[in-house]
């Protein structure tokens, strides 16, 4: 589904900076993949790649077999919009908008009529427990709320990849388990394929898979073998030896 083969980044400037050293992984179609790692070690960076909207200095990343980067620019503005998701830390809702306004927004660029547009809002929103609030504006509901709203205005479009940055880095812990059941449900369910960033190893411990980063490159990846229990604590022992001083990892939550 995901491949990302010896992708590097460079920032160039006055002193060149390698944020991303030949990095290799793959995703499978229907997995839930988190990327964990020490503030600076890269996660953004590799997830501009991913979405395309930052170009590797070397490497590439195929999309379902398909090289992003051998699209033009009107090609990946398009791929972008269509076969993938984003939800923000920060939803990114437009508030002059309705919660039903947001989540048609990425369907009013494509050519879909107005009663497809609606049936699919309604299948998402029934999905995702917001049916009642499609009329509220987006300062009316809560931040748990707001992020169901992100992550169906990201599914809406039926994409191939979701991808998510500290989804629920703005949320109360009640707020962030219930948004992590419903990506959870969301992957069981309808094989939605996921990559989240998170430095929240309670969040993590949601994932399939997790991949370590430190330093730009690939530190170790951990595969969920048993309970959320127990990978939560299998995660908190890779942290550790990733050290680093602790506000590094910031906000894990017990
Ligand atoms: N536009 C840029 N120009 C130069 N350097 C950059 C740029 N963006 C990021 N960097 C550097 O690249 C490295 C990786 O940054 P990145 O934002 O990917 O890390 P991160 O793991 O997401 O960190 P955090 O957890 O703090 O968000 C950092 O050292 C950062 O300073």
């Amino acid at each position: 589904m995901l491949e990302v083969r010896n992708v590097s980044k460079v920032y160039e400037g006055k002193v060149n900076y390698r944020a991303l050293s030949d990095l290799n992984f793959t995703v499978k179609k229907g997995e839930f993949v988190g990327v964990m790692g020490p503030s600076g070690s890269g996660k953004t960076t590799l997830l501009n790649v991913i979405s395309t909207i930052d170009k590797p200095s070397a490497g590439e990343v195929y999309i379902d077999g398909k090289p992003a980067f051998g699209l033009n620019k009107r090609q990946l503005a398009l791929f972008r919009r269509r076969e993938l998701g984003f939800v923000f830390q920060d939803f990114n809702l437009l508030s002059t908008l309705t919660v039903k306004e947001n989540i048609i927004f990425p369907l009013t660029l494509e050519n879909i009529s107005v009663a497809e547009q609606d049936g699919r809002v309604n299948r998402i929103a029934d999905k995702l427990g917001i049916s009642h609030i499609l009329n509220k504006r987006t300062y009316e509901i809560s931040g748990g709320q707001s992020q169901r709203t992100a992550i169906a205005r990201a599914l809406v479009h039926d994409p191939k990849l979701i991808l998510a940055d500290e989804p629920t880095g703005n949320l109360d812990s009640k707020a962030a388990k219930d948004v992590l059941e419903t990506l959870q449900k969301l992957n069981k369910d309808d094989g939605a394929t996921m990559m989240m960033v998170t430095h929240d190893a309670q969040a993590a411990s949601y994932c399939d898979r997790i991949i370590f980063i430190k330093d730009g490159m690939l530190y170790r990846e951990l595969q969920r073998m048993d309970s959320r229990k127990e990978f939560f604590e299998d995660i908190m022992n890779v942290l550790t030896s990733l050290g680093g001083a602790s506000d590094e990892l910031s906000s894990v939550r017990l």
